[in-house]
């Protein structure tokens, strides 16, 4: 890969995160972990081939050694920097993408590559590639080449699980007094921003799981909740009339049972009206929710018996009445940040500003309230959501890359004086509220 356009320093407060800056998070990002997730997808499709053909049909031979071409022609063109190239007209999403690719190719007079472009792009890209790989077959259409990473992982946090669903048993059948309440309230709410530890993308596809109790996490790392709105998510709760809460997934496996014990939580004790899960349309940044993870995790745990199967035969009547609801939406695969939504899908933005409360799970989530700019990270939380306030709103995330804002003075330096890599390990947590 040619030199030319890199600069070797950090990206450059005020502006958005791109690979081209060679001492930032995004460079090595796209120079060493995204080739791994790549190679791991061919390695599963060469592994699991006779398996995968058992099960979608002899068709599926051909199709397999097709997208194997394709994605390792995709890692290549990665590897090399070429330009990216437009979608093709699979899907209906394309156009939008194709528009945004053709604005950026008129602002640079050449198409941009995926280390001189904008990183959010560039990633958010990659997946909606690997996605088309998959557009292009007829018996694999729906496969997911992500999802045996993902069952696995809900295998090995099954023992967290099934102490966090002891908890939620006992907790939901007892009645709680006002402070029991809110302590609960903040313990949940921490499980679940703690939860978002536990992602694929960020490792490579290696497992990232909590190896202690999760009711014993929540109290041991307070001090590395580097903005804690907590109370005014509490205070907001209370003080407005019941309704809807809207839950913006992040990673499955271990990271939406913690959000599945918050939102029954908020149900059983606020009485909130429903909960709305938000999921991705197709496999995203390799742990990301999609409809049929949340119905694979319920029907694992109902066949686990005692307290997993309680906690999920309760969650499915919850499904069954419609007080818990999936719904899929394109917004979440396109590169746009949250800011532009009011334009790309004002039908979103109108549904999402019926909310009484927006959870907003994990990193991705929180770059793209944030614009994915190096704030910096003084900057007040409203100003980094550059007019995206469809509703309160709250973002749990712990840190996986270099943008952050809507912390106090000094809070950034100290993070910095315990770990130098405090913005992208996922030990450090934000929990941000807007109510603008
Ligand atoms: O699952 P999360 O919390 O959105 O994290 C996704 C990961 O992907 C990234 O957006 C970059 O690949 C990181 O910022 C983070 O490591």
């Amino acid at each position: 890969m040619g030199q030319i356009g890199f600069e070797d320093c950090d990206t450059p407060l005020n502006t958005r995160l791109s690979a081209r800056y060679k001492r930032s998070f995004a460079y090595p990002s796209f120079k060493d972990r995204i080739p791994v997730i790549l190679t791991k997808v061919i390695d599963h499709l060469v592994r699991d081939k006779e398996s995968i053909i058992a099960h979608f049909g002899e068709k599926a031979r051909e199709e397999v050694k097709n997208v194997i071409g394709y994605v390792s022609q995709l890692k290549n063109e990665l590897m090399t920097d070429k330009p990216l190239t437009e979608l093709s007209s699979l899907g209906s999403d394309h156009e939008l993408w194709n528009r945004i690719l053709s604005d950026k190719t008129k602002e640079h007079s050449r198409p941009p590559t995926w280390f001189q472009t904008e990183w959010l792009y560039a990633e958010c890209y990659l997946y909606r590639r690997l996605h088309e790989a998959f557009l292009q077959t007829e018996a694999i259409k729906h496969l997911d080449p992500f999802h045996w990473q993902k069952t696995k992982a809900l295998e090995n946090s099954l023992v967290q699980a099934e102490i966090l669903a002891q908890h939620v048993n006992k907790i939901v059948s007892n009645n709680a007094d006002s402070s029991e309440t809110e302590q609960l309230f903040y313990e949940f709410l921490k499980i679940s921003l703690w939860g978002n530890k536990c992602d694929l993308s960020l490792s490579g596809g290696t497992e990232i799981c909590l190896q202690e109790n999760p009711l014993n996490q929540v109290l041991k790392y307070d001090s590395f909740i580097l903005a804690d709105d907590s109370q005014c998510v509490l205070k907001h709760l209370a003080d407005s009339p019941k309704g809807t809460i809207d839950f913006v997934l992040d990673n499955a496996g271990y990271e939406v049972f913690t959000d599945l014990c918050l939102a029954e939580f908020l149900l059983s004790k606020f009485d909130e009206h429903k909960v709305l899960f938000r999921t991705k349309a197709f496999p995203w940044y390799v742990s990301d929710v999609i409809a049929k993870d949340i119905h694979y995790i319920l029907n694992t745990l109902k066949e686990k018996k005692g307290e997993l199967a309680e906690c999920a035969n309760r969650w499915q009547s919850l499904f069954d009445s419609g007080k818990f609801q999936i719904v899929e939406n394109q917004f979440w695969t396109t590169p746009c940040v949250y800011a532009d939504m009011e334009e790309v899908d004002p039908k979103l933005y109108g549904e999402l500003k019926e909310s009484k409360l927006i959870i907003f799970k994990g990193d991705l989530n929180y770059r793209k309230l944030d614009s994915d700019i190096n704030w910096p990270p003084t900057t007040p939380f409203s100003q980094c959501l550059k007019g995206f306030h469809p509703a309160p709103l709250v973002s749990l995330r712990t840190l996986k890359c270099d943008t952050i804002g809507g912390l106090q003075p000094g809070k950034a330096e100290q993070a910095a004086s315990q770990s130098e890599s405090w913005m992208v390990t996922g030990d450090f947590a934000v929990i941000q509220f807007d109510s603008s």
